[in-house]
């Protein structure tokens, strides 16, 4: 089931050569569940740090992440990435090219039984509008399919939490503008709780309900699109 997620006072870096390098600080945000947040900004402001914190592949330095009433990190502690269900779907997570549409939405599934897979897997493949594409492999299918397909695959495991990296970079103009209503459509069904990283403007608007500009590791803004 999806959870609420909140940031409170968030500070993260890397150490290097002199110490901490700071380069994200006082970062503050919450998101209702089933809600879309997303985080706009330049190259290099921070948007992947905060992400892989939240996944668990960056300490905190300060402040807390919550998912629920899970703490998740903070400076005194830290749940394993494969404890935390925060689901992934970052622009170079590829498809696996030699397992089939089907075995690639099963693939965070291989724990359960196989009619269980076989279940999650169709609902999965009807939820992202490709119910017949499952024995077809990646290369047979165009790059929003794979996008699709891909989404499907970070979906089955029912992640409380679902992180996107720019899903959309690889994909032309239009195929791209089409996926954002589609996800956006996708995730609401699901009533996934989402946070998408993005710096195009457009594409935050389309899709969040919560949009927070940032700059240089500060979030200015967390507001909703004028849309809403
Ligand atoms: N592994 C690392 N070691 C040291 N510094 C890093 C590391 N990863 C990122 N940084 C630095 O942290 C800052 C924020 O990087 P981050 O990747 O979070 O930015 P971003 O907003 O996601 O950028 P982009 O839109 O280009 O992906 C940058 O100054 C970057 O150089």
């Amino acid at each position: 089931m999806s959870a609420a997620l909140s940031i409170e006072k968030l500070r993260l870096g890397y150490e290097g050569p002199r110490g901490l390098h700071t380069v994200v600080e006082d970062f503050s945000l919450s998101l209702e569940a089933g809600d879309i947040g997303c985080l706009l900004g330049p190259s290099g402001c921070g948007k992947t740090t905060v992400l892989r914190a939240i996944a668990g592949f960056e300490p905190v330095r300060a402040g807390r992440i919550r998912l629920g009433n899970v703490l998740l990190s903070s400076p005194e502690v830290y749940l394993p990435p494969e404890r935390r269900r925060v689901g992934m779907m970052f622009q170079e997570y590829a498809l696996f090219p030699h397992l089939s549409a089907a075995r690639n939405v099963a693939f965070g599934l291989r724990h359960q039984p196989h009619d269980a897979q076989r279940k999650r897997v169709a609902e999965m493949l009807a939820l992202v509008g490709l119910p017949d594409a499952g024995e077809r492999h990646p290369h047979q299918l165009s790059g929003g399919q794979q996008q699709r397909i891909a989404l499907a695959r970070a979906l089955a495991p029912e992640p409380a939490l679902l992180l996107l990296d720019e899903p959309f970079s690889n994909l032309d103009g239009s195929t791209r503008e089409r996926l954002t209503v589609e996800v956006r459509e996708i995730l609401k069904a699901a009533g996934q709780t989402a946070v998408l990283v993005t710096h195009n403007e457009a594409e935050a608007q389309v899709m969040a309900d919560r949009i927070g500009v940032m700059h240089d590791g500060r979030l200015s803004r967390w507001e909703a699109p004028p849309r809403n």
